[in-house]
């Protein structure tokens, strides 16, 4: 009898073999299941150091002990870009790894920060839309709504709902609407001010005087980051792994390359963490509030590098602490190309300049 290594034989035998499927399809979910994940992770310092350093958000105080006590920390805590990434993670057995691009997200909350090393994450979802995609048969779009809690004490750590677009077994037909709409939508030329107001520092102030001058101007509070990342095998494939992210859009190179991307490409929470990084490392971050209106719009890949703009919305006196003030912004991760790759609302609390 012929060895089954013998690869002829071994081709056939692949084609008569049925596949141990992972992950679900469309047709798996419905609105109101609850799915409990079981994958876990214990959030760590080496996790979070990790996934900040590579996204270059090198705030101190999730760094260094004494930052952390100046920003009122007990101790370096987990960055919420790490908890929703490793959140995020955790789900994707279950919800995505079938393939489907992540789209969107938003309202990203952290109702149980801050968070120390240490805290086991324990993970669910509930399904709370299924919808037919109209220009793409052979997906549907799934929403789900997540929530990360301490796997300990049942706390709420970072929730969110996010939007994917899911395989399904059977394409149906659709009447191509969704497309049509966006072709329409297009011919609306730009509508941009005149006048774009950089503001002069990083702090609380430097945001409100920046959008007073931009108001008596008829202006936009907008301006672009210096710093790129460019996608390598670590920020593709190693980050998404480390939070247990299953997703194959992430790490098989074979699958993908039959695959609307055609390559692997990067994990949007790594995309995100790095346009979000070149945006905190010009101004005086407090305290992260939430994120909302997160959106993916084109794929980043190996070779692609991520740059970020910025633009303030509105500022706010009050804040969780008298040392800081509320700022909305818009920020958008832009490849070397200019095409934007992410958008999505932030609010932060930005620290008061020291008097
Ligand atoms: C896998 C993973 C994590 C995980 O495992 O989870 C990841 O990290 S992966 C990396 C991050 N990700 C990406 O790299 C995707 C970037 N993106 C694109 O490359 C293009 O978006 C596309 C090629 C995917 C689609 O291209 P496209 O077909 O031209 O795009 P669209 O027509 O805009 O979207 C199609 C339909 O999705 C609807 N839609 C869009 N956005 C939203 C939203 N936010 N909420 C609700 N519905 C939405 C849209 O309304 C349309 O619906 P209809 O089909 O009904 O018209």
């Amino acid at each position: 009898m012929t060895e089954w290594t013998d690869p002829d034989t071994f081709a056939q035998a692949l084609e008569r073999a049925d596949t141990k499927e992972k992950g679900n399809c469309f047709e798996d979910f419905e609105e109101g299941d609850v799915i409990e994940h079981d994958p876990g992770l214990t959030l760590t310092r080496f996790g979070n150091e990790q996934w900040m350093s590579q996204t270059l958000n090198h705030d101190p105080a999730y760094w260094r002990t004494d930052a952390a006590a100046d920003r009122g920390f007990e101790e370096p805590p987990i960055h919420p870009d790490y908890l929703t990434a490793a959140t995020l993670g955790i789900t994707v057995e279950d919800l995505s790894e079938k393939g489907g691009y992540f789209l969107g997200r938003t309202d990203v909350r952290f109702p149980g920060t801050p968070v120390y090393a240490g805290t086991e994450l324990h993970v669910e979802s509930e399904v709370v839309n299924c919808a037919t995609s109209s220009s793409r048969p052979e997906y549907g779009i799934v929403s789900w709504r997540t929530r990360g809690k301490d796997a300990e004490t049942g706390e709420v750590l970072c929730s969110y709902e996010r939007t994917n677009m899911i395989p399904r077994r059977e394409p149906v037909a659709t009447d191509g609407s969704g497309a049509a709409a966006a072709e329409e939508s297009e011919d609306n030329g730009p509508d941009l001010p005149e006048e774009f107001v950089a503001p002069e520092g990083g702090y609380f102030e430097d945001f409100v005087e920046a959008l007073e001058q931009a108001d008596d101007e008829n202006a936009a509070v907008a301006y672009r980051h210096e710093r790129g990342r460019t996608q390598d095998d670590v920020t593709v494939a190693s980050l998404p792994l480390a939070t247990l992210n299953t997703a194959k859009q992430h790490h098989n190179v074979d699958v993908m390359s039959d695959s609307p991307s055609g390559d692997i490409v990067t994990y949007g929470d790594v995309t995100r963490s790095t346009a979000l990084g070149h945006a905190r490392s010009d101004e005086e971050t407090w305290r992260e509030v939430g994120f909302d209106d997160e959106s993916f719009h084109t794929f980043v890949a190996v070779g692609d590098t991520v740059y970020a703009f910025t633009r303030v919305l509105e500022a706010d006196d009050t804040a969780s602490s008298d040392e800081a003030g509320t700022v909305r912004f818009e920020h958008i991760a832009f490849n070397q190309d200019d095409e934007p790759v992410y958008s999505g609302t932030r609010t932060a609390e930005i620290r008061k300049r020291p008097s």
